[in-house]
């Protein structure tokens, strides 16, 4: 039986089947080692800084690709709401934005001075290419989603009950791991599932394939952090 058809019977979206398919590269991309030294509190503070610094530029790259996302929206979504959802998103990087200019003061860490490592530049090449018209609204939306969620299970799962995540980190891991952005990330996956049910072979594989380019980018991206160990 087809994935797609599989997934009808199972009642589940699309998406959940893939994350079920890909368990250990997803895991690998939200159980982390650094995501777990947070959650255990041995994390070494000169990693933490390490992805705060690049996670900024990140961020920075990110706020035009989720622009992207918005009007390809606009222009090819079959429901108005959709627009709405992204739009949440887009309009709270500000704010992100400002988190981590004050983080990294808070760190006296100066972010100008920070240059990109290569997995971040990997990724923010991947976020341009997905910038292109020629990349449908179903590939795009997914990406979006798969990008959001592996830090909200990530940090999710630094607040669980009996983590020792150390004070000075938990505003971050509240940042991602909070309610509010749980729900919003659900709401991107209901749009993504959405779209994946309606869209043809083609597309679906390169959801799919844009999924585990996605995954294998956060865990290189995690990684960077290693230089620190
Ligand atoms: C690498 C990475 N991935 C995801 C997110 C969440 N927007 C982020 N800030 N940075």
């Amino acid at each position: 039986m087809e994935e797609k058809a599989k997934a009808e019977e199972k009642k589940i979206g699309m998406t959940e089947t893939w994350l079920r398919k890909h368990r250990l590269l997803y895991d690998g991309a939200t159980r982390h080692p650094l995501i777990l030294s947070i959650r255990d509190g041995t994390i070494n503070i000169a990693s933490f800084k390490t992805w705060l610094a690049q996670d900024y530029l990140f961020v920075r790259a990110f706020v035009p690709f989720s622009a992207s996302v918005l009007i390809k929206a606009w222009k090819e979504s079959d429901e108005s709401g959709d627009v709405e959802v992204i739009l949440g998103g887009v309009a709270s990087l500000e704010d992100e934005i400002s988190w981590f200019k004050r983080e990294a003061n808070k760190w006296g860490i100066s972010l100008s001075d920070v240059v990109p490592q290569q997995a971040n530049i990997n990724y923010c090449r991947l976020l341009e290419k997905l910038m292109s018209p020629e990349v449908e609204y179903t590939v795009a939306i997914t990406a979006f989603w798969a990008i959001e969620a592996v830090y909200q299970e990530s940090f999710a799962h630094c607040i669980e009950e009996g983590s020792k995540t150390p004070a000075e980190l938990k505003e971050t891991c509240m940042r991602w791991g909070n309610e509010g952005f749980g729900q919003y990330c659900q709401s991107l996956q209901k749009i993504a599932d959405r779209r994946l049910q309606k869209a043809s072979d083609d597309e679906l594989k390169k959801a799919e394939v844009m999924l585990l380019s996605v995954l294998e980018h956060e865990v290189e991206f995690w990684n960077m952090s290693r230089g620190n160990v």
